[in-house]
């Protein structure tokens, strides 16, 4: 169908505007700076973590159980000693010593640097880095964090650092499942699984040597454990898997998948992109994909602060777009969708922002030219919308997840340069400044059911389940399910977060089930004391009792006390990667 566009219609530019990724100075390259930052954060969060868990050991929790028996494990270990498992557990204990894991870092790194078949500068970078971060944040922690060693005899000389966490141990475990995680993702004979399974051991092994020789406390253990298991993590995927935070592909890598060129497209192709977080790179990136899979001349509209992103898509409309490309994150893809709601024209999601909630949950590569070849060679599908007003907030459409309280006081307190030099960690730095965010109390009224009242920390109005690091936050959300879903966030004290960690850990099979208008009425007692509450339904009214902070996919939009969300059942069509690709 020919296209009823005009060459470059009133206020459409075709090329890529000079100004364009200028928005804001401090924007870093989505390169190695990004990446570092992003470890970085995550490290300090980590580090907050494990200094948190330390002193809930050495102080409120001093006196339960499971801390109460741990001298009779260390005092089990100092009756079972033996000349010959004494030489044994000097040996674990040196795998865990500075000094050997410095020099079998760096033997390890070489190796995978220099060895002629192989040359893998990630995985060496990743090894190293994993080792150094789980030192430092040994460091802080036993800066921190004073626990005396076990009241046994010890075997060897105590070093003046706390007995929480066992350095032996994380660092242990950095490098030994370090290399372990190389050999398993990246070695091919049929030994690398015996060969992983063996690297493993050695950090339990060093763990039950400290234990042994009179050391550690086994939480100490634990302690170290984990804390080379969250430097491998974090250090894992950003430079492991997370490829979207490494540089732009260079020209020529880009992921066509066959290396034909398809078709030509036949309509207008407007690409509306938020300038502050796409950059020129990208754009290039995205309009050589564009033009492999036959959209030959795309019109490239960046939005402003002023209109981010719903007056461009409308004049797009009036033109009479075929698709429109949306590049940037979920407050940019919510304007475009809130533009694009019932219209029918189809779009592609690529992901530029911060947090890029509906793309994850879309399942789209988080690389923009990735997720952008991935929609046009897959097919349109109609998604739900949430259609959202309040006081003071006009009605609009939300594609992710809304919300007030806690989550939304977050939003309201991330820095737009920290979201700018880490990426999505900056909300989760945020998110412990907010912690103490006080508990609102509220009415809720879904579809035509009874009102109910509740106390919460935070409410999420979800079209889609999945937040960031894979954490499903609404089980039964599905955007396409003619429904929308609540989450109620009530936790009261370190126990009451623990049990709603636990039920959000549980993920999709194993998660309670939401309440439906049925089962409301029959659940509605005295739910004082439950952590977490699931909801689903088609239209929900909650009022506040004081005015919350309240946000609508990620971006702030004031405080208020009422919040009506209503699903509109395939309001907007977007092109998601087929299954079977
Ligand atoms: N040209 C522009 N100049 C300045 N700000 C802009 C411009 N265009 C859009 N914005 C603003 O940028 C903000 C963030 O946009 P966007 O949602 O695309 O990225 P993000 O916040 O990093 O992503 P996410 O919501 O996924 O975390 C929005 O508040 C929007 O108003």
């Amino acid at each position: 169908m020919p296209t009823a566009v005009p060459e470059r219609p009133a206020g459409l530019s075709r090329a890529p505007s000079a100004g364009a990724g200028s928005g804001k100075g401090v924007a870093l390259p989505r390169g190695v700076g990004r990446t570092a930052a992003r470890i970085a954060a995550l490290t300090a969060c980590q580090a907050g973590l494990l200094v948190g868990l330390g002193l809930l050991i050495t102080g409120p929790a001093r006196d339960r159980w499971p801390l109460t028996v741990e001298d009779h494990v260390d005092e089990a270990f100092e009756r079972g000693r033996t000349g010959t498992l004494t030489t044994l557990s000097f040996i674990g204990s040196e795998a865990g010593n500075t000094l050997t894991v410095i020099t079998l870092t760096l033997a390890a790194c070489l190796v995978l640097v220099l060895l002629p078949r192989l040359p893998m500068w990630r995985q060496a970078v990743f090894l190293a880095v994993a080792v150094s971060s789980q030192a430092l944040v040994f460091l802080v922690i036993t800066l921190s964090v004073d626990r005396d060693r076990p009241d046994v005899d010890r075997l060897d000389a105590s070093p003046p650092t706390s007995s929480y966490t066992s350095g032996h141990t994380g660092a242990a475990t950095a490098l030994y499942a370090g290399v372990a995680v190389v050999v398993l993702s990246r070695g091919r004979g049929p030994w690398r699984r015996a060969v992983g399974v063996l690297l493993l051991l050695i950090p339990l092994l060093v763990g039950v040597a400290r234990l042994y020789r009179g050391m550690h406390h086994p939480t100490d253990v634990v302690g170290g454990i984990v804390n080379g298991c969250l430097s491998l993590l974090i250090v894992g995927r950003a430079l492991l898997v997370d490829k979207s935070v490494t540089a732009p592909p260079p020209a020529g890598s880009l992921p066509v998948a066959d290396g034909t060129r398809a078709e030509p497209h036949h309509g207008t192709t407007i690409v509306i992109f938020n300038p502050t977080v796409t950059d020129e790179a990208t754009r290039v990136s995205l309009r050589r994909v564009l033009d492999h899979n036959g959209h030959r001349a795309p019109v490239f509209v960046e939005t402003t602060r002023d209109d981010p992103g719903s007056g461009q898509t409308a004049r797009a409309i009036r033109d009479g777009a075929t698709l429109v490309v949306v590049c940037g994150g979920d407050g940019t893809v919510r304007t475009v969708a809130d533009a694009l709601a019932g219209s029918g024209v189809p779009l592609a999601v690529v992901p530029c922002g911060t947090g890029n909630l509906l793309a994850r949950n879309l399942g789209l590569p988080l690389s923009p030219a990735e997720a952008l070849e991935a929609a046009l060679r897959g097919t349109s599908h109609p998604l739900d919308l949430g259609r959202i007003e309040g006081d003071d907030l006009p009605a609009t459409h939300f594609a992710a997840m809304s919300g007030a309280g806690l989550d939304a006081a977050m939003i309201e307190h991330t820095d737009e340069r920290a979201k700018s030099a880490v990426g999505w960690p900056a909300y989760l730095l945020a998110g412990i400044s907010t912690l103490r965010t006080p508990r609102m109390g509220l009415t809720i009224r879904l579809d035509g059911a009874p009102a109910v009242r509740r106390t919460a920390r935070m409410v999420l109005v979800a079209n889609v389940g999945t937040v960031q690091g894979g954490l499903t936050l609404l089980p039964s959300a599905r955007p396409d399910d003619g429904r929308l879903d609540l989450l109620v966030l009530d936790p009261r004290g370190p126990g009451g977060w623990l049990r709603a960690v636990g039920t959000l850990l549980r993920g999709r099979s194993r998660a309670p089930r939401a309440t439906t208008l049925d089962t409301l009425a029959t659940r509605d007692g005295d739910r004082t004391g439950v952590p977490v509450e699931f909801f689903t339904f088609r239209r929900a009214e909650l009022v506040f009792d004081s005015p919350q902070s309240r946000e609508l996919d990620g971006d702030p939009v004031g405080p208020g006390r009422r919040l009506t969300a209503e699903v509109r059942p395939g309001a907007l069509t977007v092109l998601l990667p087929s299954r079977e690709k």
